[in-house]
């Protein structure tokens, strides 16, 4: 089945196949073509140009974009969409003074919700999770990175990751899946937290391997969580297994952890609210993604990852949402661009190199999604009639969004 988008306002990042991320000075690039046409073959972008060269005789069905851009469908690298029941009892709590780090030490947070997941059924889980993939996939998401951690015991991480599976197997989207065993410390392991790292790294991690259910690692490497030691023992650990490391590192303190994932070669290291010199050092002449998520630090009230500081640096980044249901519960990849431009003061070009090739890049699906470029998926966004592609950050309470393609097919 062949479709033929006309006259489509702007095609844009348009990329050679060769591209799989963009770094400091280049992500002010955002090449595109005005007055564009786009051929799609089932689920692959066939080829594009500019309407001077319209192919008129063809068979394809046609679609008319006047006044409408189209552009690759958002690339979100750092979720955590499975999960059961919520938190907006804490959430509650915040507005009334207790900070988040204040009701994760009363057995909230992470471990709250843990509870929450181990009581569920998978199926339910599965359900409540999916519904959360549809939702985002109808705001532009085309493809996705989902954690565990919410387990925290073997049954629960496996169960978590049997849910991403089944994600999966259920949604033609790519979906990656990460596990995140080292999540928080579990109440019963508080006094002796190395014998949970024990758990994780020689009961759980294994099983994980074998039963093919992760292809990376996570850790959350900050105060009250896990250590820099910690960090290096589970990435050793995962090496073994051909697990690469996607870390949670510099969310509250700079303790170290940016520099020991990339000692690991980490694919990404995510948060990066408190970033100092050295963190910024360690991240030269790697290939490690920095991964912000603005839309966690305008839930928390966190201070936002210092985007300019590391675009200077020719440093690439990404965007994700990190959607969960203590520190993020939005998996709003529009919203997320909006918040890199208006607080973290990246360009509207410099955020949607972040939200898709570069997001591509830190799932290793660089091949298949993040740009306009033959071949690869038509997993597109088409905008409703908008003055331009600034208006999408800009314009950050509207749905800019007309219609999203998943494998070329409109999703409703
Ligand atoms: N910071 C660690 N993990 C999640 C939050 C988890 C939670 O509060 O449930 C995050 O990335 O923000
Ligand atoms: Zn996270």
């Amino acid at each position: 089945m062949k479709t033929l988008f006309k006259n489509i306002k702007e095609l844009i990042q348009i990329r050679d196949p060769e591209i799989k991320k963009v770094d400091g000075l280049e992500m002010k690039e955002l090449p595109s073509i005005k007055d564009a046409w786009l051929l799609i073959e089932d689920d692959k972008i066939v080829d594009f140009g500019s309407m001077e060269s319209f192919p008129e005789n063809n068979t394809a069905k046609i679609i008319d974009a006047s006044g409408k851009l189209i552009l690759p469908a958002w690339c979100d690298s750092h979720t955590h969409i499975v999960y059961a029941g919520n938190r907006e009892l804490e959430f509650a709590d915040r507005i009334n003074g207790l900070s988040y780090e204040e009701i994760a030490n009363r057995g909230g947070g992470i471990l709250n919700s843990a509870k929450t997941l181990q009581e569920t059924p998978e199926d339910e889980v599965y359900l409540q999770s999916a519904a959360r993939l549809e939702e985002v996939m109808k705001l532009g998401t085309g493809a996705v990175e989902i954690k565990s951690g919410y387990g925290l015991t073997e049954e629960g991480e496996l169960k978590m990751l049997r849910v991403i599976k089944k994600l999966q197997q259920h949604y033609d989207i790519p979906i990656k899946s990460t596990f995140l065993g080292a999540h928080a410390i579990p109440t019963e392991y508080q006094s002796d937290p190395e014998k949970y790292m024990d758990l994780v790294i020689n009961e759980i991690l294994p099983k994980v391997a074998n039963q093919n259910l992760a292809e990376y690692i996570d850790i959350f490497c900050e105060k009250g969580y896990f250590s820099v030691e910690d960090t290096h023992k589970l990435l050793s650990a995962a090496k073994k297994y051909g697990m690469k490391p996607k870390i949670h590192v510099n969310q509250f303190h700079a303790i170290g952890g940016i520099k020991a994932g990339v000692e690991h070669k980490a694919l990404s290291v995510d948060h990066l609210e408190v970033m100092t010199n050295e963190d910024i050092e360690s991240l030269k002449n790697t290939e490690t993604m920095p991964v912000a998520l603005p839309s966690c630090s305008l839930f928390l009230s966190i201070p936002y990852t210092p985007a300019r500081k590391i675009l200077d640096a020719q440093l690439p980044i990404a965007l994700a949402t990190d959607f969960n249901p203590g520190s993020t519960p939005s998996g709003n990849m529009n919203l997320v661009l909006s918040l890199a431009c208006i607080k973290m003061k990246m360009t509207p070009e410099e955020a949607i190199n972040a939200a898709t090739i570069n997001g591509a890049y830190a799932m290793e699906l660089s091949d298949v999604v993040g740009s306009i470029t033959k071949g690869k998926k038509a997993n597109l966004i088409m905008t409703k009639k908008i003055p331009s592609y600034t208006f999408l950050p800009y314009a950050f309470g509207s749905n800019n969004i007309d219609t999203v393609y998943i494998n070329g097919k409109a999703i409703d």
